[in-house]
């Protein structure tokens, strides 16, 4: 099957095609969705900081309008990207996904970090540019290992402060440079829940744009050690059995997908598909 969206670096002077707009309150949305004919959204007022053509969607061209702030545009509102992810069409999740990132990113290097100039849009490339520098920044994206970890019935599961009430989900963490995939994951359940794992299995990845993660997703065995949870990090941590579930993360997250991967083997049901 052909993805309906390819990325791409489009050239903001030729006229046309689809634009989202986002602002700090999120994407603009009406009764037919996020997606505006571009000419007509340029018209209205908005407080334009930059413009990225970002890919293709069906064939047709889409742009992205990055405000500086949400203004009023008639019988429009605001809403935030994971209210899109919960409840829109996952390929029109996918392309706002796409472009909160590469909304921030630029936004977020506007400036040189070596010499404080002004840096500039590199044609037919998606990076910024500082020349006196000759430097380049691309996007930023953070790989985060995220872990299932196994006890022949049971699954351990931890909360974080963060969390929906009575959701309980995976443990997930971030690399620090000069760790391995599996160093990382090591570290991450040490440090959350004192525990040891052993027989790591890659699992699958997701591109998390909250805000530029690249999950990569683990099962590992229990291997040792009793759980202490970290302070601040993780509220509660527990064994479950996999007849005995908790409240578990959206259906279309990696974590999601690592718990029922595993509760189908169990139970011998079918397995089912890591959400792209
Ligand atoms: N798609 C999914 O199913 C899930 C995704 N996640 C994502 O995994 C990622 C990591 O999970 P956490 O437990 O929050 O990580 P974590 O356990 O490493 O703790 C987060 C803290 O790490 C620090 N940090 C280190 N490197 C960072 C970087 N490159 N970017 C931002 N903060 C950094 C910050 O102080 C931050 O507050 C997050 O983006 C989270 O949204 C988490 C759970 C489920
Ligand atoms: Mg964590
Ligand atoms: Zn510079």
């Amino acid at each position: 099957m052909t993805s309906r969206w390819t990325t791409a670096v489009l050239d903001t002077d030729q006229p046309g095609g689809w634009a989202v707009a986002r602002s700090p309150e999120g994407f603009l949305f009406d009764d037919n969705g996020a997606l505006f004919p571009r000419e007509w959204l340029k018209r209205q007022d908005l407080s334009i900081l930059a413009e990225h053509g970002i890919g293709h969607l069906d064939g047709e061209p889409v742009y992205l309008l990055e405000l500086h702030n949400a203004s009023e545009v008639p019988g429009c509102n605001w809403k935030g990207l994971r209210a899109f992810m919960l409840d829109g069409e996952h390929t029109i999740y996918k392309v706002l996904g796409y472009a909160a990132q590469i909304g921030t990113w630029a936004r977020e290097h506007r400036f040189c970090g070596n010499c404080g100039q002004a840096m500039t849009q590199v044609p037919r490339e998606r990076a910024m540019y500082c020349q006196p520098c000759d430097l380049r920044s691309y996007p930023r994206i953070s790989p985060s290992m995220i872990v299932l970890i196994t006890r022949g019935d049971e699954i351990l599961l931890a909360r974080s402060p963060r969390f929906v009430t009575g959701v309980y989900s995976t443990l997930a963490g971030f690399a620090e440079p000069g760790e391995s995939a599996e160093d990382c994951l090591i570290r991450e359940v040490r440090e959350e829940v004192q525990i040891e794992v052993q027989n790591i299995q890659y699992m699958g990845s997701q591109c998390w744009p909250f805000p530029h993660s690249m999950m990569l997703g683990f099962h590992a065995e229990y291997a040792g050690g009793e759980i202490v949870c970290q302070e601040d990090e993780i509220e509660d941590a527990q064994w479950f059995n996999v007849h005995d579930l908790p409240p578990l993360p959206a259906s279309k997250s990696i974590a999601r997908y690592l718990i029922d991967v595993y509760v189908a083997r169990r139970l011998g049901h079918a397995e089912p598909v890591l959400p792209g």
